[in-house]
């Protein structure tokens, strides 16, 4: 029986994650849950925010549904027991180094899209971020200089076999759609960019039938939002695909509505929305569940192999929203658990 591990973490973690698993559990009778304590909860519960247990937990799972970590409470700990490194440390553990992020407007949340309707109703698209590299992963530093002043520093590093292996990911992923990928970069001015640049060109030869462009990441922000439609596959690092995949959240609708997948070599993976922790509206029932509840889709599809229950629940989702579910941020006042409510009663 597989074994799901729940790691709901901080602030709206667990609430939208128990949507989640409801949906999981009325879709794929056959799983088996085990939940930890993760981020600030693990601090709390263990002393650290990855306590041994969950990575003990998380290492011997075929798959992890994961919520969200942080709270301000615990920002004035040592970096190393702040609740996100709970989630730096899993996706390095684990070897998670790429992460699918899709972002599509589900029809008739036009209105909730930060773009016009006819452009909102253009975005269908997949990023795939470098997740075990970049600023977050390089030296960090901080020192007070002889004449007093502060500095801190975080190295961007990328070696090239870390960008042959999501480019190769990004390439295939283009390959399973519309054939098209964009690498997005910084390549005019940062060294890591260019190394990125050419071996993702490198690569390129491995994948003739996919048309590869390349686009400055500043540039990219701004076409994300003017045509979001031009984009089929992006790939791109670990900074610069945490910040767009924001930006994207909202062309399709509202952050509280994208999945994502961090995958590695193997079938294990780690699911979660896109999102934080939220602590403006944790614990009042206005977080949206939905991009839990299509994560626990993807957690589905890349971990067990079940299509049919990724497709099923993806299904839902659509039959809620194009029925006029909606949560706060989508224009609603729907509470999180009624929008697990009429998902799952749309499943039947
Ligand atoms: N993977 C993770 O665990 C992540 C953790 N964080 C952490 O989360 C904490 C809060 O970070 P923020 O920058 O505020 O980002 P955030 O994503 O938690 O929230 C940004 C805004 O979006 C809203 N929002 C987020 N998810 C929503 C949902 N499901 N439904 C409705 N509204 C939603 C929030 O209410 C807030 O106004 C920080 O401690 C941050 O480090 C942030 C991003 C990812
Ligand atoms: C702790 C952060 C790196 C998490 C984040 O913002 C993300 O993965 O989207
Ligand atoms: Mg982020």
């Amino acid at each position: 029986m597989p074994l799901i591990a729940i790691l709901p973490g901080d602030g709206i973690g667990p609430e939208v994650c128990r949507e989640a698993q409801r949906v999981l559990e009325a879709v794929a009778p056959g799983l088996a849950f085990e939940e930890a304590a993760v981020g600030g909860a693990g601090y709390d519960a263990a002393g650290h925010p990855l306590p041994p247990a969950t990575l003990d937990l998380a290492k011997r799972s075929d798959a992890i549904l994961f919520g969200a970590v942080g709270d301000a409470r615990y920002d004035r700990l040592d970096r190393a027991l702040r609740p996100e490194q709970a989630i730096l440390g899993l996706r390095k553990e684990l070897g998670l180094f790429a992460n699918l992020r899709p972002a599509k407007l589900f029809a008739g949340l036009e209105d909730a899209s930060a773009l016009r309707p006819e452009i909102a109703r253009t975005i269908d698209l997949v990023i795939v971020r470098e997740l075990t590299g970049d600023v977050y992963f390089g030296a960090k530093g901080r020192r007070t200089t002889e004449d007093g002043r502060r500095e801190g520093h975080d190295v961007m590093a990328y070696a090239e076999d870390e960008v042959a292996r999501i480019a190769r990911v990004a390439f295939a992923t283009a390959q399973g759609r519309n054939g098209r990928l964009c690498s997005i970069d910084k390549a005019n001015v940062l060294e890591t960019s260019q190394l990125w640049r050419d071996v993702v060109i490198e690569v390129a030869a491995e994948f003739p039938e996919v048309e590869l462009s390349h686009m400055y990441v500043d540039n990219a922000a701004m076409q994300l939002v003017r045509d979001p439609g031009q984009f089929d596959v992006i790939v791109t690092g670990n900074l610069f695909g945490d910040i767009l995949s924001d930006q994207a959240s909202m062309c399709a609708g509202s952050i509280g509505m994208l999945p994502s997948a961090a995958i590695g070599s193997g079938t294990q993976g780690l699911y979660e929305p896109i999102h934080g922790s939220a602590p403006d509206i944790a614990g009042q029932g206005k977080a949206n569940p939905l991009a839990a509840i299509l994560s626990g889709a993807m957690l589905l599809r890349h971990s067990l192999g079940d299509e049919a229950g990724a497709a099923r629940i993806e299904a839902a989702v659509a039959r809620v929203i194009a029925g006029g579910a909606r949560t706060p941020d989508l224009g609603g006042t729907m509470t999180t658990a009624t929008m697990g409510d009429v998902v799952l009663k749309a499943l039947a």
